[in-house]
Parts: C-alpha cells; sequence; structure tokens
C-alpha cells in the first residue's frame, strides 16, 4: 500500500508539501491515527572514499583509493563521494585529489561529487574533470571557523561563488550542513539556525540537502524536531541525512529521518570515517548496515549488499583494520544465513 508524502508530512506538520515521492506504509492499525510510512526506494550517498577516509592519519595510497572507488561502482550505488578539493595543509589525505578523480573507472549510471570549499577548489576539481561538487557549510559558528576557517555568513559568500560557477556549467551542487544535531564546540544547535543555512543553501541553487549529524550526537528526538524545523523551509525530497555512529544512533536516527519522509541516506562503507575537525567522532554509519535495515523493510536501493561488503573487507584490509559494519562482521562468522 502506498500513501502519498503530503499526507504522512501532514502528520508532522499539519501542513501541505509539495513533492513526487511515493511512501511505503509498512504498519498500519486500524483505529489509530498513527502510521508508520517510508519511501519505496531509497538513495544512497556513499561517502567513504572522502569522509571514511579524510581522517584516516596514515596517508593511503593513491591506488588503494581508486580501487576502493572502482568496487564500489559495481555495487549498484548511484552516487559516490570520491574526494575533496580542499587545501592539503588542513587535509593531508585529500591532498591526491586530482589523481583520485582522473584515475577512477567512471561508471555511465554513477555520480562521482566531490567537495569544493570555494572557487579556488571548484576550478581545481572542473579541471581535474569533476561533473557534481558540493559545499559544506555548518550550522555552528565555532565549527565553521574551525573546519573552513571562516563564519557563517562569509562561508556562503564563497559558496554563492562556487554555486555560480557550477550554474554556468551546468554542474550540480549539494550542500551539507554540518553540526546540524549538536556541535563539538557549542553543545546544543537550534533547529532553527539549520533551517537558516539549509534554506540559504537550498536557495542559492544546491539541488540536495545534507543534514550532518558531525559527532553523531543525535536521537530519534533530537532528529524528529530538527527535520520538523527545517521541513518548513526545504523541501522534504530535497533534504538527505548524514549520520556519525558516535553514540551507536544512526539507525534509529536515519528510521526516524525515513519516517518523516526523506530518501535520501549518506554513509561510509564498513563505516569508515570521522571529521578531521571534530575530534572524536566515529565514523559515518555503514553502508552495509544502513542497506541490511532497508532491505529488510522491503526499501529498495538498487545496491547489492555482498558487493559492498566486498569493498569493505577490501579496505578494511589495505588499512589493517576490523570493520565497523556489524552487518559485515555478523556475515564474516560461520553462523550466519547470507540469504536474509
Ligand atoms: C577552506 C580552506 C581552504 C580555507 O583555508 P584558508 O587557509 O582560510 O584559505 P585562504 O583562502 O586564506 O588561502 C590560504 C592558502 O590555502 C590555499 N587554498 C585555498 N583554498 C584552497 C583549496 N580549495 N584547495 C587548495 N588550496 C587552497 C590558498 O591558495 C593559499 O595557499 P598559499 O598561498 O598559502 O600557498 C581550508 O580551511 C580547508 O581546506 N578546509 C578543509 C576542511 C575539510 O576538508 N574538512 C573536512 C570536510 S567537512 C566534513 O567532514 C563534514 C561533512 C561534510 O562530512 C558533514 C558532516 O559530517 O557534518
Amino acid at each position: 500500500m502506498s500513501l502519498h508524502l503530503n499526507d504522512i508530512a501532514s502528520l508532522y506538520l499539519g501542513s501541505k508539501v509539495s513533492a513526487g515521492l511515493r511512501l511505503k506504509v509498512i504498519h498500519v492499525r486500524n483505529n489509530m491515527t498513527w502510521r508508520h510510512a517510508y519511501p519505496e526506494f531509497v538513495k544512497i550517498v556513499e561517502v567513504g572514499p572522502r569522509d571514511g577516509l579524510q581522517n584516516e592519519k596514515e596517508i593511503v595510497p593513491t591506488g588503494v583509493k581508486i580501487q576502493l572507488i572502482d568496487m564500489l561502482s559495481g555495487t549498484g550505488l548511484s552516487v559516490i563521494e570520491v574526494t575533496s578539493f580542499v587545501s592539503s595543509k588542513w587535509v593531508p589525505q585529500m591532498a591526491d585529489h586530482t589523481d583520485v578523480l582522473r584515475g577512477i573507472q567512471k561508471a555511465s549510471n554513477v555520480q562521482y561529487p566531490v567537495l569544493t570549499p570555494n572557487l579556488q577548489g571548484f576550478q581545481d576539481a572542473v579541471a581535474a574533470g569533476a561533473t557534481e561538487v558540493a559545499v559544506f557549510g555548518s550550522a555552528s559558528e565555532t565549527f565553521s571557523k574551525k573546519n573552513i576557517n571562516c563564519s557563517v555568513d562569509e562561508s556562503m559568500l564563497r559558496f554563492e561563488e562556487v554555486i555560480n560557477a557550477a550554474k554556468k556549467r551546468q554542474i550540480p551542487v549539494r550542500g551539507y550542513v554540518s553540526c546540524a544535531l549538536g556541535c563539538p564546540h557549542e553543545g546544543h544547535i537550534e533547529p532553527s539556525k539549520v533551517a537558516e543555512v539549509a534554506k540559504r543553501l537550498y536557495e542559492m541553487g544546491c539541488y540536495e540537502i545534507s543534514l550532518g549529524d558531525t559527532i553523531g550526537i543525535g536521537t530519534p528526538g533530537s532528529m524528529l524536531k530538527m527535520l520538523q524545523r527545517v521541513m518548513k523551509d526545504v523541501p522534504i525530497n530535497a533534504l538527505a541525512v548524514h549520520c556519525h555512529d558516535t553514540y551507536g544512533q544512526a539507525l534509529p536516527n536515519i528510521l526516524t529521518a525515513l519516517q518523516m519522509g526523506v530518501s535520501v541516506v549518506d554513509s561510509a562503507v564498513a563505516g569508515l570515517g570521522g571529521c578531521p575537525y571534530a575530534q572524536g567522532s566515529s565514523g559515518n554509519v555503514s553502508t552495509e548496515d544502513v542497506l541490511y535495515m532497508l532491505h529488510g523493510m522491503g526499501i529498495e536501493t538498487g545496491v547489492n549488499i555482498a558487493k559492498v561488503i566486498e569493498a569493505g573487507s577490501f579496505i578494511c584490509s589495505a588499512l589493517s583494520r576490523k570493520t565497523n559494519s556489524k552487518v559485515a562482521q555478523a556475515r564474516s562468522t560461520a553462523c550466519c544465513d547470507e540469504s536474509l
């Protein structure tokens, strides 16, 4: 049974929103006002090669990054964020951005966005062959200064330059809002501040706004409140969630976002990652675990979980590290039924 997004959004907002998504109703109980509705299809944005690797202390060989991305390209993922055109003084791990972007085998059905904090990064990215970019802002002033060395207002001016240059080349731009559920320096962040930054990015021309729980501190309660507020300013079909798993809340937070109608989820193979300017934050939610949950709910993703586990196993052995994915851990033991 399908329910239009407007129906579920009105449960939360008491108003109509315009969107073309159809939602899958998984549990409908007669005589109850609450209905659990989920998108029928969820787009996964794989951020492992960028967000997952940017925090690695040892420089990961460029060939390993390329092989990881090539393996991910064969999994059915439609978006793989591959690198960042940022200063190598700030994030040395991303210094090989041009070689990575030029070295990968680009599949025709996959987008390969890269992070660009300013016009210089955008121009370098385009010269290296980027066909999609992402700007990354923050709902926290302090985090903005520590991450990209400017205030939120200054960052918006820089992003406007990037977006205007991108429009001329018809390059799509994604926007991030970090610290959407809390900041490592300021603590609580008001949902209205998240909404304000998200709206500015959306109105400038970002086609999608990814709301980042940068330090993985959110809960379903704070996710609900934040999304309720942001959805008043940005259409739900232009929102994505980007959850780190520091407090083990990423999956319930994603589930909450799906119930609100969000249908784009960022995740990282093997749960790699963390942000170099958010001390103590653990990796993104693992792609394998998100896929397992979504497929178990009958939600389509187009992604082959076994192939993602293979890519995760490759990068974990290259990094001499155990996977953070619970699903990959379980699958590596003989007792588990791989048909699930
Ligand atoms: C933004 C800057 C560059 C400002 O850095 P700055 O030092 O303020 O830049 P500047 O404009 O004053 O220039 C200083 C020098 O940097 C160079 N420069 C200037 N721009 C670039 C560029 N694009 N690429 C390469 N070099 C650049 C510029 O050419 C100059 O070089 P010099 O003359 O000294 O030799 C710096 O702060 C930076 O690179 N920050 C990167 C931060 C970062 O990558 N953080 C991690 C990603 S964000 C994240 O993980 C969160 C997210 C997205 O995942 C969502 C979530 O979880 O919340």
